[in-house]
């Protein structure tokens, strides 16, 4: 191809040549999968001709035969890809094929390692794609031409995969693109036609599109008398199926079918977790195949990382990221919609508006939370993976649709005081069948770790009492419980927020606390007008047994810990002080009740209020005010000692 060809050569751009780098070093094990990107890229081309077509079929140039040629040349140790699809121009083939221009590729390049195992998993989450051809290949060559576009404009791009490319002008008859890999020495299985042939079944089955392959003639097949009459033209056949995945019946698609499809669909390296497969007949009619997928892709949290599903109308590509079909606390669900409702034109801002769209995303809504039920209840490995991968986007869920707030309340997992441990594995349900006699009310506490929150004082008569709470410590936590108010018919309670009315306490325990706030009457005057500029109030609490004291926010207040996360943002926090109570019974409390001396006093009041601050994770206004007057007591103590 290379002849007369007039080239210009180009550097990568940085970012491209380190995943490049990465790619053939890491992926070797599994090599393979070049053919399937490379397939998969050739089968995008075609469905994005063919949805180009629907505006402006004259780009077809007559030929709407679409198709995929897989060519092997065992003696030149090459494999060809050639699709007939929309094809790319000069500047197109230097952007694609020169730049990754995908956001927060850098910061995703500063997290590898350097160790293989760990960056191939990474690199996987990324998405392959077209470099993963030098895997196999020490040379590349792209022959491309796009639709609608004279021969003339064709465009030779050709690699090492090394720093640079060459790019030059090669006529070109056909539409569509080729590419040819020139065979690493110890990559050459991959010019072998069976080879060849059985990853493309393992891998690219369900592409809707032929991938053809040159018919081998069966062996002895040849009748040497019939010699005079050949050449014959060479006939190609069709390698694999060929039908669109989701058009097939549920029974007759093996798991490993809908698990390649999903790479297909994904860009994923991985396996999903689950999926779900459904066909709607009656006022509407669609299909829809939704996948789970088993690892979170490097860009979750970004805003502008792809969402949503490839939308099909009557099987035709249309658009991939869909997001209009699932809210946002599913983003991570992948797969494809396939409508007979919509109109083939139909644009992003059509979809905003068809009434079909609603109907269709509050019922793939509640497909996907049903999937996750379903998963929760058959495999706690795989849940827990999924809940591990994106249990923090769920959790947006009870804000953003609250037709479903229970069906995903019933989906969260939770850290408890039941297994004090880190691991969020325990669902309200779980935390139902524990309810202490008596128990109306779900208890939580929000802190900005989690070792904060198992810490917490407020924790300390639950404890006691065998009373499990909810121990939250991811930054929507308080977000998530701003919208949950109660499930089953229990009301959320956080435990560092009101003045604590157990329903269960008994008529003694009543008694006691109301004897325990005469009796320290005095003392909480004392402390509240020592410390009126930080605490709206001061009382005398049994929620404590081993600490001093704590700090409560008012009922209608905004807790700490959002308090914490909106000043970070730089966002205005209205004005609103805590209460702290005390416990008269711990002895730092009766030593405070004792002091004379006014001056100590203040100072020990201080410090009360500001461990309670520590202990909850807050930050001190003046810390080396406290520390100066920690200090000043500790001398004190050593004097008096
Ligand atoms: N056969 C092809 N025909 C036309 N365009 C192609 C072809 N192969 C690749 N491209 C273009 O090059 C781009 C980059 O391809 P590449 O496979 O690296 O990434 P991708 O498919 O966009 O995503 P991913 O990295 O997740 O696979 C594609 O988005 C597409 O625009």
């Amino acid at each position: 191809m290379t002849a007369d060809v007039k080239k210009e050569t180009l550097g990568f751009q940085t970012e491209a040549k380190q995943l490049l780098h990465l790619m053939i070093h890491s992926l070797y094990s599994n090599r393979e999968i070049f053919l399937r990107e490379l397939i998969s890229n050739a089968s995008d081309a075609i469905d994005k001709l063919r949805f180009a077509a629907l505006a402006d079929d004259k780009i077809l140039e007559g030929q709407s035969d679409y198709q995929i040629r897989v060519e092997v040349d065992k003696e030149a140790a090459t494999v060809t890809i050639t699709d007939n699809g929309i094809g790319m121009n000069r500047e197109e083939v230097i952007d694609n094929l020169g730049t990754i221009a995908k956001s927060g590729t850098a910061a995703f390049l500063a997290s590898l390692t350097g160790d293989q195992k760990k960056d191939s998993q990474l690199i996987g989450q990324f998405g392959v794609g077209f470099y993963s051809a030098f895997i196999v290949a020490e040379r590349v060559e792209v022959h491309t031409r796009k639709a609608g576009e004279p021969k003339e404009a064709g465009v030779l791009w050709e690699s090492q995969g090394e720093s640079e490319f060459s790019i030059g002008e090669l006529p070109r008859d056909e539409r569509g693109t080729s590419i040819r890999l020139f065979l690493k020495s110890d990559c050459t299985e991959f010019a072998d036609d069976w080879r060849v042939r059985s990853v493309i079944k393992k891998y690219s089955d369900h592409i809707s599109v032929p991938v053809l392959m040159l018919k081998q003639e069966a062996p002895g097949e040849h009748d040497e008398s019939d010699d005079e009459a050949k050449p014959e033209a060479p006939t190609w056949e069709t390698v694999n199926e060929a039908t669109a995945l989701w058009t097939r019946s549920r029974s007759d698609i093996s798991d490993d079918e809908y698990k390649a499809f999903y790479q297909h669909v994904s860009h994923d390296f991985d396996e999903p977790l689950t999926w779900s497969h459904n066909r709607v007949e009656g006022k509407l009619e669609y299909t829809s195949l939704l996948y789970v997928p088993g690892r979170a892709p490097f860009d979750l949290w970004n805003r502008d990382a792809s969402k949503g599903l490839k939308l099909y109308v009557q099987r035709t590509f249309i658009m991939d990221e869909a997001e209009q079909f699932l809210p946002l606390y599913l983003r991570f669900i992948r797969g494809v919609v396939d409508s007979n409702d919509l109109p083939l034109n139909v644009s992003r801002e059509i979809l905003q508006q068809h009434p079909s769209v609603d109907s269709m995303r509050s019922a793939l809504t509640k497909r996907a939370l049903d999937m996750l039920a379903k998963l929760a209840k058959s495999d706690a490995d795989k849940y827990a993976t999924f809940w591990r991968e994106f249990g923090q986007v769920l959790k947006e869920g009870p804000a953003e649709d609250f037709a479903n707030k229970e069906k995903i309340a019933r989906l969260l997992r939770f850290a408890t005081t039941h297994m004090d441990s880190e691991t969020q594995d325990q669902s309200l349900d779980d935390y139902l069948g524990r309810l202490q006699e008596g128990q109306d009310k779900i208890y939580y506490v929000v802190a900005e770790n989690f070792n904060t929150a198992r810490r917490s004082p407020h924790l300390e008569v639950f404890r006691k009492r065998g009373i499990e709470v909810l121990l939250l410590s991811d930054r929507v936590d308080d977000w998530l419980m701003s919208h949950l108010q109660e499930f089953e018919g229990k009301k959320f309670q956080d435990v560092a927020r009101g003045e604590l009315d157990m329903e269960d306490a008994s008529e003694e325990e009543k008694a006691e606390r109301e004897k325990l706030q005469e009796e320290s009457q005095a003392l909480v005057e004392r402390m509240k007008q020592s410390l009126s500029d930080e605490v709206a109030d001061v009382r005398a609490t049994a929620r404590l047994t081993d600490s001093p004291a704590c700090l409560v926010v008012g009922e209608f207040d905004m807790g700490a810990q959002m308090r914490r996360i909106m000043e970070a943002a730089g966002q205005p926090v209205p004005e609103s002080k805590p209460t702290l109570e005390i416990n008269p019974g711990h002895p730092l409390i009766s030593l405070l009740d004792r002091e004379q001396d006014e001056e100590r006093f203040a100072d020990l009041a201080h410090v009360v209020f500001e461990q309670a601050l520590l202990a909850e994770g807050g930050q001190l206004k003046d810390p080396a005010a406290y520390v100066e007057r920690l200090n000043k007591l500790l001398l004190k103590m050593s004097a008096a000692g």
